[in-house]
């Protein structure tokens, strides 16, 4: 007998008619139709998921998930396995590019530690899951056990709980974990039966022949792994990590609980790709912020009929991308709540 996962489940919709009546005040505001181009559209998603035709984003809440990949012994990376946990430190420090970012939105900072190869001490701040000590060489076998991978999932269940007590009104997910532009490329190849050489990047800013290494090393995992393939949730215990995992689990808790998520980088999109594979109907709930330099990002975003909002050449990932679109967020609401009727401000509403 087969058990249902948590997840298969009706979502909740957005409130049509709030989205109705949000997209009739659009009409209303003194500016021609359309003139504030996409974020006329982002005023009327945001009323429709929040429920009410004026929207808000008061407190975002930013969940930080981090973890270690096996992978990494395939020298993958630029940058060392140890930074994953040394970064966990600095996140709580203060001094992480999503550290400030968070101080300025005045935003909630979540950090949790899924799992380090040489597992940490606790630090005050950081909640530590302890998962595994970092997953399983991918290349060589499975990178998670089942019950790994639904522990990482409900880790970021629970963090959305969490965001929705706080009374967040925008769910924001980051990861940190050396080594995860080679399992985010290989999850999105399992996942739109692309070639390793359509996803790959530098990430951390590996060279040419770097990239070629790590494309031979994921067309080696899906060669491994084929046959286990065919069902999302194998394609993320397989070639996945603790992080994206639990980045799945917020963006399908979101969907569950009724949060806007606000999705961040390259790994964080094919984190919300696994997420529309495990149950379509929580596509409604995710907000696209960026575009960045990772030359998978866009092909991932396409597949996800996504339109993000901003294009800077990040290629950071911790959340940055999503943090840095927060402003535009709250503009889009402002001025959609804010601004003067045609009847309030007398303004003639008609073309000649
Ligand atoms: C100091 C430092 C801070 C970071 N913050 C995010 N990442 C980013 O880089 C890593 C992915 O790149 P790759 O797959 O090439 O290892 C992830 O940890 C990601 O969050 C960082 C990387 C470094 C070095
Ligand atoms: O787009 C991202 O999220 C990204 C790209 C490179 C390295 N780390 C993260």
């Amino acid at each position: 007998m087969s058990t249902a996962f948590w997840w298969q489940q009706a979502f909740r919709q957005a409130d049509e008619q709030a989205a109705a009546a949000a997209r009739q005040r659009q009409t209303q505001l003194t500016k021609p139709a359309g003139s504030l181009g996409q974020l006329e559209q982002l005023a009327i998603t945001l009323a429709g998921l929040q429920g009410r035709e004026r929207p808000s984003i008061g407190q975002p809440w930013i969940a930080i998930f981090a973890g270690d990949h096996g992978v990494v012994e395939e020298g993958v990376s630029a940058f060392p396995q140890a930074v994953t946990g040394q970064m966990l430190h600095n996140f709580v420090n203060g001094g992480a590019a999503i550290s400030v970012l968070a101080r300025q939105l005045d935003a909630l900072l979540d950090v949790v530690d899924l799992g380090t190869a040489v597992p940490l001490p606790p630090l005050p701040g950081v909640r530590h899951l302890q998962v595994g000590a970092g997953t399983r060489n991918f290349a060589r076998e499975p990178a998670m056990s089942q019950a790994q991978c639904l522990q990482a999932l409900e880790a970021g269940r629970d963090s959305v709980r969490r965001a929705r007590a706080a009374g967040a009104e925008l769910f924001i997910g980051g990861e940190m974990g050396i080594g995860n532009t080679t399992a985010a490329a290989a999850l999105a190849c399992a996942l739109l039966g692309q070639p390793a050489d359509a996803l790959v990047g530098p990430g951390t800013g590996l060279d040419s022949a770097g990239v070629a290494h790590k494309a031979q090393v994921i067309e080696r995992a899906l060669v491994l792994h084929a046959a286990q393939l065919n069902d999302p949730l194998q394609v993320l215990r397989h070639l996945g990590g603790f992080e994206i995992a639990a980045l799945a689990g917020a963006y399908l808790a979101c969907a569950e609980q009724g949060l806007p998520a606000l999705v961040d980088g390259f790994i964080c999109t094919v984190a919300a790709l696994c997420t529309v594979r495990l149950n379509p109907a929580c596509r409604d709930w995710l907000l696209f912020a960026h575009c960045g330099a990772e030359p998978g990002h866009r092909l991932v975003l396409d597949a996800l009929q996504a339109e993000p909002l901003l294009q800077l050449g990040l290629r950071l990932g911790e959340g940055s991308g999503a943090a840095l679109a927060v402003p535009l967020l709250r503009l889009a609401c402002a001025l959609h709540n804010e601004m003067a009727t045609f009847a309030e401000a007398a303004v003639s509403d008609r073309p000649v």
